[in-house]
């Protein structure tokens, strides 16, 4: 008898070794290093090739894929034309994932019958590249500003921020968004990327399955959490609130957004690293804690009274949306399409690995509907 597990609970769906968690005791690993460790010593470029190839790069083919990088950030004139013609108020996930789709129209050839082509590898380059710029050309044309070009032996992490603003970011924020973005970069089989790697086992291109993870993403249970933890925080106010703001709303069997994960039953090691990342920024920066900072410590607080005998603890969403708002200034709309920069680089490399040892996902279901029905005669 086939049993139905909802929501494929506990089901391995594949075989990889791109990364690994271990949710009783808190430990992430991509190939095998430590997320922590990772966050310490790499950069995000570093982290892309490690999950793209499994190794970490010696210098050359670093500086290479970093040169690399920077020459496919050009996004294709008609998709900036295209992006001028969606409307303004447009969530920055839908530009995203509009934008990602329609870059097939220009690469028809790099596809997952020649995963290892020159064509099918550089457009999944363009993919992590184009995402920054994406993502920083809508900030520019949603305000009504023309978009900042790159700019030349820039990081990722820094040339992002640049083509955000148009300032040039001091190098210890530009460290600490590119530990964001290591952070983001890779998560196992989670539903985006599972999404991705469905679209890729029908042999779709590269910008079928990634348009298709970052639309995955960007619901409210996955990526999109990020945004809804920032609107419950100030939706109640400050720290005194906290208490009767989540007790209500457990009452009322509503969920509280940055709580939880499928995979670990303590606290997601990247709360702790983020979490530590903004208490060791204010206290360098001399300031005192935010009201909303002060609001997520208690949130935290009660959580774990009511809902810690369930193993419900802060996921990496959780401390997220207050790191970008507070350190980068970064607005609300964007901080899960940032999750998607980061994030592409993980689901480039699923997508590589799901077509080189690729079975179509085809799952069988249990049919609960009627049987043998007559069709009514008139
Ligand atoms: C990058 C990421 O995607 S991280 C996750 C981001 N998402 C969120 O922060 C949204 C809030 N969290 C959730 O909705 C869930 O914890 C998920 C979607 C992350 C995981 O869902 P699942 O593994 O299916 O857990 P499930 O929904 O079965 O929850 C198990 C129990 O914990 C409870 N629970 C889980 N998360 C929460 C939460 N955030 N708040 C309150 N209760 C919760 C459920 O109500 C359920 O209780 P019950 O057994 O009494 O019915
Ligand atoms: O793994 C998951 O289910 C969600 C995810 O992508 C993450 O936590 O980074």
């Amino acid at each position: 008898m086939i049993k139905y597990i909802p929501g494929l609970a506990g089901v391995p769906a594949t075989e990889s070794s791109i990364s690994s968690i271990d949710g009783k005791n808190g430990i992430l690993t991509y190939r095998g290093y430590s997320i922590e460790d990772l966050v310490k010593y790499a950069s995000f470029e570093e982290v892309s090739m490690l999950l793209r190839d499994g190794e970490l790069p010696d210098k050359n083919r670093l500086d290479n894929f970093k040169d690399v990088l920077h020459k496919r950030y050009e996004v294709k004139r008609n998709i900036h034309s295209m992006m001028w013609s969606l409307p303004a108020t447009g969530h920055p996930m839908n530009v995203l994932q509009t934008a990602i789709a329609a870059m097939a129209t220009f690469y028809p050839d790099a596809g997952a019958q020649n995963p290892d082509s020159i064509c099918t590898q550089s457009a999944l380059t363009k993919i992590i590249s184009n995402m920054s710029t994406l993502v920083a050309m809508w900030t520019r044309i949603s305000a009504g500003y023309n978009p900042i070009p790159p700019s030349k032996g820039m990081s990722y992490a820094k040339n992002f921020l640049y083509m955000s603003s148009g300032e040039e970011p001091d190098n210890n924020i530009v460290k600490l968004f590119d530990a964001c973005l290591i952070l983001h970069a890779e998560h196992t089989i989670n539903a985006s990327t599972f999404s991705a790697m469905v679209t890729a086992s029908t042999l779709a291109n590269p910008f079928a399955s990634i348009s298709a993870a970052v639309g995955t993403l960007a619901g409210s249970l996955h990526g999109g959490a990020n945004e809804d933890v920032l609107k419950m925080l100030d939706e109640i106010g400050n720290a005194k609130n906290a208490r009767t703001y989540i007790e209500n709303r457990l009452k009322n069997k509503q969920i509280i957004w940055g709580m939880g994960h499928r995979e670990y039953s303590v606290k997601d090691p990247r709360a702790n690293i983020l979490q530590n990342m903004i208490e060791s920024y204010i206290k360098k920066s001399n300031m005192h804690f935010s009201k909303r900072f002060e609001t997520a410590l208690e949130v935290e607080r009660v959580c774990e009274e009511l809902l810690s005998n369930k193993g419900i603890y802060p996921n990496v969403d959780f401390y997220s949306g207050i790191v970008y708002a507070e350190i980068f200034k970064i607005p609300q709309t964007h901080f899960t399409p940032i999750f998607a920069m980061a994030r592409s680089s993980g689901w480039t490399a699923h997508w590589h690995e799901q077509v080189r040892h690729n079975r179509i996902f085809r799952p069988t279901q249990i049919y609960t509907g009627a049987h043998f029905r007559s069709y009514p005669k008139k």
